[in-house]
């Protein structure tokens, strides 16, 4: 079956230094959502989100997306990758009020005991999810079998979106697993109108295998930030693998006045040599008026 996805560039990727940048960047170009993961470190892969655990998630990356808040709320959807997301749909309802967002949490049997008390009241979560005008998804690791998920889309309060992760989650950059597709293609013949997303080493060589499997949402980090000149996400071009090349952004990206290395147009403040003799000050100042004075160094007895 042929479907036209839509592509959501996963911020995990991005220039961290220039988030909001990055993320008008891939709107621009035409994604259709942006992709913002947030983990704790104990439902993913250990990575280095692991080692700060919530406390990472919630004060660095968390809180940088509130530099998206200018944007049109409808482009976000909040993945979590956390043991409790109860705690988070208020935070994210207030910070980004009138979202539209779409949550998705990852589904964790690996971790049993710790994992079911939000398990047990997936209804409710979905429910209070909801409730806060968001659309809940959820995701499955590979290792959960296809069929966990049915009670889920098939329930009085039934999931928008099932996320198939077509890699371990953690981190970016890793090889997409060609397996994964068989739950896409068995989930599309049961749900024909689901939302169904893949996540994981989708680039130019995966996205199709995914995609005529049904996958209708497309997750891609490296592949489209890694890029030269990031491809064309808007759908309407993306039917087929061989997509079309965006021009290479025009007029200077946003930044805090300092140039990055492959900047089309410099910022208005050139890189300094720090560590030259005569490099001046980055704070720019006029000269100091301190007259001269005599000092006394050392210890005098009064
Ligand atoms: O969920 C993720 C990591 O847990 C990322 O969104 C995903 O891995 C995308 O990165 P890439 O396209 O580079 O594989």
């Amino acid at each position: 079956m042929g479907v036209t996805p839509k592509i959501a560039p996963s911020m995990l990727s991005s220039d961290f230094a220039n988030l909001a940048s990055e993320a008008k960047r891939m709107l621009d170009f035409g994604a259709d959502w942006l992709h913002m993961d947030i983990m704790d470190g104990y439902v993913s892969l250990l990575s280095w989100t692991s080692l700060l655990k919530d406390f990472a998630s919630l004060s660095f990356y968390f809180f940088s997306t509130s530099c998206f808040s200018h944007f049109h709320s409808r482009c976000f959807r909040f993945y979590f990758s956390c043991l409790s997301i109860q705690r988070w749909v208020l935070i994210v309802f207030f910070v980004f009020v009138l979202l539209t967002a779409i949550l998705l949490w990852r589904h964790a049997t690996n971790l049993q005991d710790t994992v079911l008390p939000f398990a047990e009241n997936w209804q409710e979560l979905i429910q209070k999810i909801k409730s806060k005008a968001m659309r809940p998804g959820v995701a499955l690791k590979p290792g959960t079998p296809i069929e966990e998920v049915y009670p889920l889309v098939y329930s009085e309060n039934p999931v928008e979106m099932v996320l198939v992760m077509t890699v371990e989650p953690g981190f970016g950059g890793q090889k997409f697993m060609p397996e994964m597709v068989d739950k896409v293609r068995v989930l599309r013949k049961k749900y024909p109108a689901l939302d169904i997303e893949v996540d994981g080493g989708l680039g130019p060589s995966t996205i199709e295998m995914a995609a005529s499997a049904g996958a209708n949402c497309i997750v891609a980090g490296s592949s489209i930030f890694g890029a030269a000149e990031p491809e064309s996400t808007k759908s309407s071009e993306r039917i087929n693998p061989s997509l079309p090349s965006f021009p290479p952004p025009t007029g200077a990206p946003f930044n805090f006045g300092f140039s990055k290395v492959n900047d089309v147009v410099p910022a208005p403040v050139p890189i300094l040599a720090f560590n030259n003799l005569g490099a001046t000050s980055i704070f720019p100042h006029p000269p100091l008026e301190v007259p001269p004075h005599g000092f006394t160094f050392g210890a005098g007895q009064t």
